[in-house]
């Protein structure tokens, strides 16, 4: 606590209370845009031991931090700079002092830490990549202490809150790699002088999703489950059910359906973004080879073609009379 009994001194406010103008350009030429600055990837594995039985997360945490002052930028003075290895050190005295919950409680946690101790950061903002840690089962028991990577799907958050304004909350999944079979067309679209693929009825569908969401609100929110529950729409979008699936006449559309199916079901959930490379599979036209070696029409063998490959990409948000009711 200083000699004026605040808690928290305003770093960028000189003692007669006028704020410091020695962060624009000496002449007068240029504007500093977009600035900030921060620690990328501090990695942290917390372990929750509640007797026996222990439970982890391990994260990569990215802490950044806009000033009010830009002088370290403009003339080199630091007084106002919180290190990065500083922030570094923060990430690890949190998770130790409050534990770790979501990746989304966990980042808020760290961004209004940085808010509320320094009155001289404007914004904050911080992204938590989590590890795809499962418990691992043997004799289908869960096991007590060991766990087993499982990287189906990285998930990720990114929360970002400016002073005196609400937090920012936006939820993402990445690489969730997925493949079927059939049930999947492409057909109908414009043939003219420039096209050659030919309409497909039966096609493998594969791609790799990306897919990144707004919380209209950070209150009553299970992050976790919110989490499982994107997923599991878009895999049911995908895949639909094990003995039939569901046919997608194209990745636009199943990707669609996939965000609306979300949108239905997170009512916390304003916006959702989604983008679906198509990896492409060739059917290979093995026609002119001999009959001795190629039996009937290739419904066996692909060519897997990862470059160039397809991206369809949306955003589907609730309307605002929809978000009014809520
Ligand atoms: O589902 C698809 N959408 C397209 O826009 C497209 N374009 C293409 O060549 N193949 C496909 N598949």
């Amino acid at each position: 606590m200083n000699a004026n009994g605040q808690l928290h001194p305003a770093r960028s406010v000189k003692g007669d209370g006028s704020r410091r103008r020695d962060d624009d350009d000496v002449e007068g030429r240029y504007e500093l845009g977009q600035y900030g600055y921060g620690k990328n990837s501090v990695k942290l594995l917390h372990v929750c031991r509640d007797g026996a039985f222990h439970t982890i997360r391990e994260y990569e945490v990215s802490t950044h931090l806009k000033l009010f002052s830009k002088k370290d930028f403009i003339v080199g003075d630091n007084k106002d700079i919180i290190a990065t290895d500083t922030q570094k050190n923060t990430v690890y005295i949190l998770a130790k002092k409050y534990g770790v919950e979501s990746p989304e409680e966990f980042a808020l946690l760290v961004c209004s830490h940085f808010l509320y101790t320094y009155r001289h950061v404007v914004e904050a903002s911080v992204r938590v990549e989590e590890y795809p840690w499962e418990r691992l089962q043997v004799d289908q028991q869960d096991h007590n202490h060991a766990f087993i990577f499982s990287p189906r799907a990285v998930r990720f958050c990114t929360v970002t809150q400016k002073r005196n304004a609400g937090p920012r909350i936006i939820g993402g999944l990445r690489d969730l790699r997925v493949l079927k079979t059939t049930q999947s067309a492409f057909t109908d679209f414009i043939q003219d002088e420039y096209s050659t693929l030919p309409d497909a009825n039966d096609r493998i569908f594969s791609t790799i999703v990306t897919a990144t969401w707004e919380y209209s609100t950070a209150n009553d929110v299970d992050f976790d489950a919110v989490w499982k529950t994107v997923k599991e729409c878009i895999l049911d979008q995908f895949a639909g059910p094990p003995d039939t699936g569901i046919f997608s006449p194209s990745v636009q559309n199943t990707l669609y359906l996939a965000e609306r199916m979300i949108l239905d079901r997170v009512e916390q959930i304003s916006r959702i973004d989604m983008a679906m490379p198509n990896k492409h599979y060739f059917t290979l036209d093995l026609s002119k080879f001999p009959l001795s070696i190629i039996q009937g029409e290739n419904k066996e063998v692909y060519q897997p073609v990862d470059k160039p490959s397809g991206i369809i990409h949306a955003m589907l948000e609730r309307k605002q009379q929809a978000m009014a009711k809520l």
